[in-house]
């Protein structure tokens, strides 16, 4: 793709004015044009709201350590200040994707390199399919003349209204699986995270585990999404990748938070059980799991500590009814929270706030936060982490990266966890994490 800027998209926001402009174009299947463009690209396809798809850096934001979420904020408001953009389709408007890793002190090295401890790119091409159209729309940072974007504008178009839809390959196939972590191993952590939990001082902790795999043949990204599309259309799925050959990408049942003007959407999602083999069984599990005291302490954990999160920014915090959220591999108790803000705020303020959820943490968080890192012997990264987009109002809409994915050329690795609580039992924990490797699974086997 001919760019109108060279470099890496990391020239300081404040260096001139973000110019974009936007026209609706005939339809156009996103399996047809992910490919169409080099990275870096996102794909960003929730079960409700449009689909976004992103290629090239018209500007990165990067940031590390415990101000990332400050950082990034200020640096998307400076780039934002200086937005030229032309008016008509708000669904069109520019947006930063990305996301953070799930810990503070995250170093993006080995598998993790490029995957900052927050990095949002805003792209060069973004496409978004609403209702009724499909909107390009392009954006430079300081160009050479505002013309030139309109002249970008319709190359684009003209690329994109003539990528072919290729027929869907052969998923690639897992020749070779190495856990990070034996079942003797998880034993012992559970072990110890439950003898914690029992001393006082720690309620829960999410502890998870990695699975690598080398695959047949190199991952095509565009397939596999296309592959997760069918298999989870009811899941946040997305891809995000900094550069060629590195790619995060999930299909995540899980909301953080969806922030539009002052209405908060937000949910506890934790409680898991497996699928039945026979519509009975099925119903029994999912009625044996809306019982589960268990369950439900170690859900009720997570809505208590979101409601409390949220608290200090709303007046107005109301609590939907628990129930089962089945999906092809297990089923979550689920409870949607939705709130009203007294005042504007900007979605990376409730990220910050929410992250990590005792989902995918635990309480008290700092404890859970430690025993975490004392205890698992992988690189968690981006996984059980925020993924998402937002605008130039602070509007946006946030996953969690879980049923998630690492790949590199031929090898990719799979992150799954087990909220862990008093009566947690070490082996059907172990149980409840190979379910959880299916999506992943899906989209490579
Ligand atoms: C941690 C994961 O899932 C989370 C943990 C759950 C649980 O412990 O019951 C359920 C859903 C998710 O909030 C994962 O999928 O890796």
């Amino acid at each position: 793709m001919e760019s109108l800027r060279s470099g890496d998209g990391r020239r300081d926001p404040a260096d001139g004015p973000l110019v974009t402009r936007r026209r609706e174009l005939a339809d156009v299947s996103r399996g047809a044009v992910l490919d169409a463009f080099e990275p870096p690209r996102g794909l960003w396809t929730p079960p409700d709201g449009p689909a976004i798809a992103g290629w090239g850096a018209a500007s990165t934001i990067a940031a590390d350590g415990p101000d990332r979420f400050a950082a990034v904020r200020e640096a998307a408001e400076r780039l934002f200040s200086g937005l030229d953009a032309d008016g008509e389709g708000a669904v069109a408007r520019p947006r930063l994707f990305g996301g953070f890793a799930f810990h503070d002190d995250h170093d993006p090295v080995g598998p993790w390199e490029g995957f900052a401890g927050a990095r949002f790119v805003l792209p060069q091409v973004q496409l978004v399919w609403g209702d009724d159209a499909v909107w390009l729309t392009v954006a430079a940072v300081d160009p050479p003349e505002s013309d030139a974007v309109d002249r970008r504008l319709d190359a684009v178009a003209e690329d994109i209204e003539a990528a072919a839809a290729e027929t869907p390959g052969e998923p690639p196939g897992v020749v070779e699986r190495e856990r990070t972590t034996s079942r003797e191993e998880w034993r012992r952590q559970v072990r110890a995270a439950v003898e914690r939990i029992e001393g006082g001082g720690l309620r829960k902790v999410v502890l998870a585990q990695a699975l690598s795999t080398d695959l047949g043949a190199p991952l095509s990204v565009p397939d596999a999404m296309a592959r997760l599309g069918r298999s989870y259309p009811d899941c946040h799925r997305f891809l995000v990748q900094p550069e060629a050959g590195a790619s995060f990408f999930g299909a995540t049942p899980e909301r953080l938070v969806a922030l539009s003007g002052r209405t908060v959407r937000t949910e506890a999602l934790a409680g898991s059980t497996g699928r039945g083999d026979t519509p009975e069984e099925d119903e029994w599990l999912a009625n044996e799991l809306l019982d589960s005291e268990k369950d439900i302490h170690e859900h009720e954990l997570v809505a208590e500590a979101v409601r409390e999160q949220l608290a200090p920014f709303a007046g107005s915090i109301r609590t939907g009814q628990r129930t089962v959220r089945k999906l092809p591999t297990v089923q979550h108790l689920q409870t949607p929270i939705t709130a009203e803000l007294d005042d504007v705020e900007h979605v990376l303020s409730l990220v910050e706030a929410l992250h990590p959820t005792p989902a995918v943490g635990g309480l008290p968080p700092e404890t859970a936060w430690e025993t975490i890192k004392e205890t698992e012997t992988f690189d968690r990264g981006w996984y059980a982490a925020p993924v998402g987009w937002f605008d130039a109002a602070g509007d946006g809409a946030f996953a969690v990266g879980i049923r998630s994915a690492l790949a590199r050329g031929d090898r990719a690795t799979l992150f799954a966890g087990a909220g862990i609580v008093a009566d947690s039992d070490p082996d059907r924990e172990w149980d409840e994490v190979q379910l959880k490797y299916g999506p992943m699974l899906d989209a490579l086997e």
